[in-house]
C-alpha cells in the first residue's frame, strides 16, 4: 500500500492507495503529525510499502514528519521537490524553487488533465491562481489570503466579531446582505473569493478568449464553484501531480 501526503500549512490531507490498482482505500484530513500516525495505526490491515509526500511547510518540520513515518512504518518515503521543468510545464518563476510545490504539482496535474491552456485556482489556507499556456509556459500566478486567514484576521483585529463555527456554516445558507455579525462576515468574506475567481476568469479570457480549462481545488473550493460553473472540479489535483513527479517504480 502506498501512503500520499499534502501537508498545507493548515492540515495534512492523506491518503492510503493499493499498490495493484492504485484504488483509495482510506484517506483524509487532520491537523497535525501525531493525529496523521494516530489515523494511520488505527487502520487495520495497513501495509505500507511506499510513501510520497508534498510540503510547503518549513524543511525541519517536512523532516520532522518524514522520520515519524519511517520510525512508526518502516516506509521509504519520496518528496516532491522544485523543477524548472516536468511533464511539458515550465516554471514561470523567476527562482523556480520559490514557488510553492503544491502550486506546482496543481499545475502539473491540471496540464494533464487539461491538455491546453488552463488556470488552476486553489483554495485552502491561502487563495492561488497560476496561469499555464497551451504550450505548457507557466506566465505565474497571485496569492490571496484564503478565507480561514480572513476569517481569523477579523476575528483578531476587531473586538466585537466573535462567533462559533456552527454559526458560520449557517450564515453561509444564503448570499444576501448579512443581518448578522457572522452572516455578514462569512458572507463578505465568500463574495471576496468569488470575486477573485471571477477576476481571474476575466484575465484567463484576455489571454485566450474561451479556449482554455478552469480547476478549482482545495478545501474551500465548493464554496466558489457558482462563480465558475463551467470549472472542473478535482479536490485531489495536488495528489496527481503528485503521482507525476514521485513515480514509484
Ligand atoms: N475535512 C476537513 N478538514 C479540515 N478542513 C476542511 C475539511 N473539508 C474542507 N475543509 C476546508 O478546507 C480549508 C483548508 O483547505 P486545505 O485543506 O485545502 O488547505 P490547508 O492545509 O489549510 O492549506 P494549504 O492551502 O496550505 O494547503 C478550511 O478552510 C476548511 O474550511
Ligand atoms: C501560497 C501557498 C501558501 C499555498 O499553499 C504555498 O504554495 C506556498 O507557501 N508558496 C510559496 C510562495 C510562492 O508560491 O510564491
Ligand atoms: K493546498
Amino acid at each position: 500500500m502506498i501512503l500520499e501526503l499534502d501537508c498545507g500549512n493548515s492540515f495534512i490531507k492523506w491518503r492510503v492507495l493499493e499498490a495493484s490498482n492504485a484504488r483509495i482505500s482510506a484517506e483524509g484530513v487532520v491537523g497535525s503529525d501525531d493525529a496523521l500516525i494516530e489515523s494511520l495505526i488505527a487502520l487495520p490491515g495497513l501495509l505500507l510499502t511506499r510513501c510520497r509526500l508534498v510540503s510547503v511547510r518549513a524543511l525541519e518540520e517536512t523532516d520532522k514528519l518524514v522520520a515519524a513515518l519511517v520510525e512508526a512504518f518502516g516506509v521509504t518515503v519520496s518528496c516532491a521537490g522544485s523543477a524548472r521543468e516536468m511533464a511539458g510545464v515550465r516554471n514561470g518563476y523567476e527562482e523556480f524553487e520559490r514557488l510553492g510545490l503544491d502550486r506546482w504539482l496543481a499545475m502539473l496535474g491540471a496540464y494533464k488533465l487539461a491538455s491546453g491552456a488552463c488556470v488552476v485556482l486553489d483554495f485552502g489556507t491561502a487563495a492561488t491562481a497560476d496561469f499555464i499556456d497551451v504550450d505548457g509556459q507557466h506566465l505565474g500566478g497571485f496569492i490571496c489570503p484564503g478565507l480561514p486567514l480572513m476569517r481569523n484576521q477579523l476575528r483578531t483585529h476587531t473586538r466585537k466579531i466573535r462567533y462559533d463555527d456552527a454559526a458560520a456554516e449557517r450564515a453561509l445558507e444564503r448570499l444576501s446582505p448579512g443581518r448578522t455579525t457572522v452572516e455578514a462576515v462569512e458572507r463578505g468574506c465568500t463574495l471576496m473569493l468569488r470575486g477573485f475567481v471571477l477576476t481571474q476568469l476575466e484575465l484567463a479570457r484576455g489571454y485566450w478568449g474561451e479556449e482554455f480549462t478552469v480547476f478549482l481545488t482545495g478545501g474551500d473550493a465548493d464554496l466558489v464553484r457558482d462563480a465558475a460553473p463551467q470549472a472542473r472540479l478535482i479536490p485531489d489535483l495536488v495528489f496527481v501531480g503528485l503521482a507525476m513527479a514521485c513515480p514509484l517504480s
